[in-house]
């Protein structure tokens, strides 16, 4: 359960086993799914151009042109290893027209605000037309 502005969510998360740009997406994961939270790490370009592959493949699914989505650069606490700087992901972010964050998993606080990120941009999608305590998704 997450509160935003008041409000409590009862998220349900799936979470995808790793993936490559090679891998299949079932279909499966475009049902009954609200938003998707798409994780790279800040220490691999790797999977920077990974989650530019899934994100193609999600909007194929989906059939839709945008998506709730937050992208997150994970591991901001890995100073020295950083090969992807703040801005290029945000700038990925705005090109598909998601919101943009940094992340450490180590951080118990950036972890939750990941969460009210994808809530915020559910409710967006949604027109903000909100029952008293929604069930929402999350991939
Ligand atoms: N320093 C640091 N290490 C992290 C962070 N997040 C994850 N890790 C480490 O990275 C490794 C992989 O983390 P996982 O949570 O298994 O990553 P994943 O993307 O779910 O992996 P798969 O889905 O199994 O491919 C583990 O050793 C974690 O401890 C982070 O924010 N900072």
């Amino acid at each position: 359960m997450v509160s935003v502005n008041g409000q409590d969510f009862n998220l349900q998360l799936v979470d995808t086993a790793g993936q490559d740009e090679y891998s299949i997406f079932p279909q499966s994961h475009s049902m009954d799914i609200h938003g998707y939270v798409l994780v790279y790490s800040v220490t691999s370009m790797k999977s920077f151009e990974v989650v530019q592959v899934l994100h193609d493949k999600l909007l194929d699914m989906v059939g839709k042109i945008q998506v709730p989505t937050v992208l997150v650069g994970n591991k901001k606490d890995l100073h020295m290893e950083r090969v992807i700087k703040p801005e290029e992901g945000k700038k990925l972010a705005d090109s598909w027209g998601a919101a943009f964050m940094e992340s450490s998993a180590k951080e118990n606080e950036t972890a939750v605000e990941v969460f009210k990120r994808i809530i915020l941009e559910m409710e967006k999608a949604d027109g903000n037309a909100a029952p008293e305590e929604k069930k929402c998704a999350v991939m």
